[in-house]
């Protein structure tokens, strides 16, 4: 399949990494994932490096991953939800792939976060009313970065990647899309 980068943005629960991982094996493309990475070579967990180093210090590892991972070939890359706060990032993401922005509502990401608290952002009384600040500070920088638009609601994992793999062929052909929603720029703009 098409040979070059798909890096995800999007928030918190959006499915950037379960859809990242299914979206690399039917393209055949490699799967990385940011914070993974930042797992294994620091050898804690993101919760652990909040803990220590604040989000400040887990920021400077990302950017550092990040600018590392761009420059790999045929990848899908999974970004964290804040990865595209730093410019340095979102210009390396929009420079090296293509940028597919995975959109969810609040109370999806909600829905899709509530089971676990490996997210330290989320780790406060009120996680919904997080989330609801969090994508008002951030739609406009995914949007930036973003490609393509993928409005995700109660599709399955398997539906939402393969309608991600349609609109990346549209957009990679120069067609014009159909949905506003699902795309903002055209190829070359
Ligand atoms: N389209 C979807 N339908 C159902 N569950 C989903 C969907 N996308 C993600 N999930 C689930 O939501 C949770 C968060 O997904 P994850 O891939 O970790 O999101 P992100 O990496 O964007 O934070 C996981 O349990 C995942 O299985
Ligand atoms: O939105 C954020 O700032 C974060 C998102 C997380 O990744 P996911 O978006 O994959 O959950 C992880 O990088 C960290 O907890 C911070
Ligand atoms: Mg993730």
């Amino acid at each position: 399949m098409f040979n070059f980068n798909i890096f995800l943005v999007g928030p918190m629960g959006s499915g950037k990494t379960t859809i990242g991982r299914y979206l690399a094996r039917i393209t055949g493309k490699k799967f990385y994932d940011s914070d993974r990475e930042i797992e294994s070579r620091t050898g804690v967990s993101i919760p652990v490096i909040f803990e220590i180093e604040g989000e400040s210090g887990f920021r400077q590892r990302e950017c550092k991953i990040i600018a590392e991972l761009v420059q790999l070939s045929n990848i899908v890359l999974a970004t964290g939800g804040g990865a595209v706060l730093a410019a340095e990032n979102r210009r390396e993401l929009s420079q090296r792939g293509t940028v597919v922005y995975l959109y969810a509502s609040p109370r999806q990401l909600y829905r899709r976060t509530s089971h676990d608290n490996n997210r330290p952002l989320l780790q406060t009384e009120k996680p919904l009313e997080r989330l609801k600040s969090l994508l008002k500070e951030r739609d406009p920088l995914y949007r930036e970065v973003a490609d393509v638009i993928i409005k995700t609601g109660k599709q399955p994992v398997k539906a939402v990647a393969n309608e991600v793999l349609r609109q990346l062929k549209r957009y990679e052909s120069g067609a014009p899309q159909r949905k506003p929603f699902m795309h903002v720029k055209s190829k070359g703009a």
